[in-house]
C-alpha cells in the first residue's frame, strides 16, 4: 500500500542532542480496560518477541472483517461490488461480488471514512498536545492509533482497529537473531535493522518530549515501544499516499483490505468528482475473483521488509537485489578516493540495485572509481559525481581504458554475493531452527520459506548478472585477443 513507506526518516522531528536509551520495559503490562501479557521484553537485540497488543484480530479473521463491512456500509461506504472474504494470496482480501469492467472505478471511500494527520481525536487533550508540539504525520498517526485503540468503543474507529492485524506481517516483528539467521545474505536485513532503529528512535525521542511531561494522558502502559511496533507495523501496511490529496498519507478503510499483486498496475488516490478514494481497474475481474491493486514498483525486498511477503520467483517486474561495492582499503589512492565519494554524499562502501534487465549507471561509475589507477587522479571527483544519484552530473561516463577491470570488479562483487546465498540456500534444508514450542516452530518455519524464497529471488538477478558480465569480458578479452593476432600478424608480416 504504502507508497508512503520510505517517508519515515524524513519526516520525524528533529531529536534532542545526545542518543536516548531504549527505555526497559515491563514484563506485564495492564492496558486500559484490558489486561495484556507482554511475554519478553526486547529492544530488538538477540531476545524473542511474542507478545501481543490487545486489540485488533488475528490476521485471517473474516468476523471481524465483517463488522468492519457493516459498520463502514452505515457510516457512509456506498453499495460495493466486491466483499471481504478468506483469500488464497493475502488471507483476507477484496473479493468480486458482480462482474467488474477493465477501466472502472471502483471503492468511493468517503474523506470522512479516511484516518489522516487531520483526523479528529476521541481524545482532544492528546490531539491538542500532538499538535501544540508539531508533530509530523507518521509519528502523529502512530499515537493517533494507539489512543484510539486503547479507547476502544469510546472511538468511532473501533470497528476498523478491530477488523486490523494484531501482529502486522512485515520484518519489524523479526527478532534480531531471526534476521541475522534467516537474512544474512541479503541487504534487505541491514534495512530491517534500520528500520526497527529508527521506529524505536521515533518512540523514544516522542516519550522524552511528550509523553513522559503528561502521562496521565499518555500512560506508558498504554504508550509504550510494543504498541508503537504495532502502530508502525500498520502504517507500513496500510498507509497511502493519496497524490490528488496534495500527496497527504492516509489510511483508508475497506481500501486497505486490497491485496498487492505485481500484475496490476494500479494504485488508489482521491478521485475529485466523486470525491472518495478510488482505484481504476486494469483487468476485468469475474465474481469470486479476487480483486488487486499494486502496492507500488517494489523489490521483492522491500515487500517484505513492510509487508511481510514475498511474491513467486519470476513473477515481479520491478524486482531488484542491493549489490554491495567497496573501496579496496590496500589501494594507494584510497583517502583520495573516499574523499571524492563523502564529498558527493557516499561512502567507502555502498549498494546499488541490480534488476534482472540491467544495473544503473551510478553502479558502473562507482566500479570505474573503484578499480581506476593513480594515474586517473583527476577523474576521481567526475567519477563519485556520476556514482552518486544527485542530478546535475554526468552519468553514463566512460573509460575504456579500464573497463575491463571495473567489469570485472562488478562480477566479482556478484560472486561474491552469490556464494554467501549459495551458503544460506545449502545451509536452509538442514537448519537448526531452534525452537522450544509448535507455536515456534510454526513460526521459524514460515520466516524460513520467507528467507529462502527471497535469497532465491535475490540470486537469480546475481545469476542473471553474472552471466551478462561473464560474456561481456569474454567478448572484450576475445576481441583484444583477436585485435593482438592481426597487430602480431601485421608484425610478422612487415618483418
Ligand atoms: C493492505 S493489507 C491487505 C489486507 C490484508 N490481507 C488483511 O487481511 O488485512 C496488506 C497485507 O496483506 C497481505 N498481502 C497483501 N498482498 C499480498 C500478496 N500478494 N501475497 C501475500 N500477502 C499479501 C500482507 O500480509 C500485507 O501486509
Amino acid at each position: 500500500m504504502a507508497e508512503a513507506s520510505g517517508i519515515l526518516h524524513t519526516t520525524l522531528f528533529p531529536k534532542f542532542a545526545g542518543p536516548q536509551k531504549a527505555r526497559r520495559r515491563c514484563s506485564t503490562v495492564i492496558m486500559r480496560k484490558h489486561s495484556v501479557q507482554c511475554l519478553s521484553v526486547s529492544t530488538g537485540d538477540k531476545t524473542s518477541v511474542t507478545q501481543t497488543v490487545p486489540w485488533g484480530c488475528d490476521i485471517d479473521s473474516v468476523e471481524n472483517a465483517s463488522a468492519l463491512q457493516r459498520w463502514l456500509s452505515e457510516s457512509g461506504l456506498p453499495p460495493q461490488k466486491m466483499s471481504i472474504q478468506r483469500v488464497d494470496v493475502g488471507e483476507r482480501g477484496l473479493v468480486a461480488l458482480k462482474n467488474i469492467r477493465k477501466g472502472e472505478k471502483l471503492l468511493f471511500v468517503p474523506p470522512s471514512l479516511v484516518v489522516t494527520g487531520d483526523s479528529e481525536w476521541s481524545s482532544t487533550e492528546a490531539g491538542e498536545i500532538l499538535k501544540k508540539y508539531s508533530v509530523p504525520d507518521w509519528p502523529l498517526l502512530a499515537t493517533y492509533l494507539i489512543s484510539e485503540a486503547s479507547l476502544q468503543k469510546s472511538s468511532r474507529w473501533n470497528n476498523y482497529i478491530s477488523a486490523l492485524p494484531r501482529q502486522p506481517y512485515s520484518l519489524l516483528y523479526w527478532t534480531r537473531e531471526e534476521l541475522d539467521r534467516y537474512l544474512e545474505a541479503s541487504q534487505i536485513r541491514e534495512r530491517a535493522i534500520e528500520r526497527i532503529t529508527n521506529v524505536v528512535e521515533t518512540y523514544n525521542d516522542l516519550s522524552l518530549r511528550i509523553f513522559s511531561k503528561y502521562p496521565h494522558i499518555f500512560p506508558e502502559e498504554v504508550f509504550n515501544l510494543e504498541t508503537f511496533k504495532w502502530s508502525f507495523g500498520i502504517l507500513f501496511s496500510r498507509l497511502v499516499r493519496l497524490p490528488s490529496m496534495d500527496g497527504r498519507v492516509a489510511l483508508v478503510p475497506w481500501a486497505d483490505m486490497l491485496n498487492h499483486s505485481c500484475e496490476v498496475e494500479t494504485f488508489l488516490d482521491y478521485d475529485k468528482s466523486s470525491k472518495g478514494v478510488v482505484f481504476t481497474t486494469n483487468r476485468q475481474y469475474e465474481p469470486g475473483e479476487q480483486v488487486f491493486i499494486s502496492y507500488g514498483k517494489k523489490s521483492n525486498g522491500e515487500l517484505l521488509l513492510s509487508y511481510g511477503f514475498v511474491p513467486k520467483e519470476g513473477t515481479n517486474p520491478s524486482d531488484s537485489v542491493e549489490l554491495s561495492l567497496s573501496l579496496n582499503k590496500p589501494d594507494r589512492c584510497y583517502k583520495e578516493k573516499l574523499e571524492a565519494l563523502t564529498k558527493h554524499g557516499l561512502s567507502a562502501s555502498q549498494c546499488f540495485p541490480l534488476r534482472i534487465t540491467g544495473w544503473p549507471s551510478e553502479l558502473m561509475a562507482y566500479a570505474y572509481l573503484a578499480v581506476s589507477p593513480p594515474s586517473m587522479s583527476s577523474k576521481f571527483e567526475e567519477m563519485a559525481a556520476a556514482a552518486s544519484n544527485k542530478t546535475g552530473f554526468k552519468k553514463d561516463i566512460e573509460y575504456p581504458e579500464i573497463m575491463e577491470r571495473a567489469l570485472q570488479f562488478i562480477l566479482d562483487s556478484c560472486e561474491s554475493s552469490i556464494s554467501k546465498y549459495n551458503k544460506f540456500l545449502q545451509a536452509s534444508g538442514s537448519m537448526d531452527l531452534d525452537v522450544t514450542s509448535p507455536k515456534q516452530l510454526n513460526r521459524r518455519l514460515f520466516l524460513k520459506q520467507l528467507a529462502v524464497d527471497l535469497c532465491n529471488s535475490e540470486r537469480r538477478i546475481l545469476f542473471r548478472a553474472q552471466s551478462v558480465l561473464r560474456r561481456r569480458l569474454r567478448d572484450m578479452r576475445s576481441g583484444e585477443l583477436r585485435a593482438l593476432t592481426i597487430f602480431n600478424g601485421f608484425r610478422k608480416l612487415f618483418k
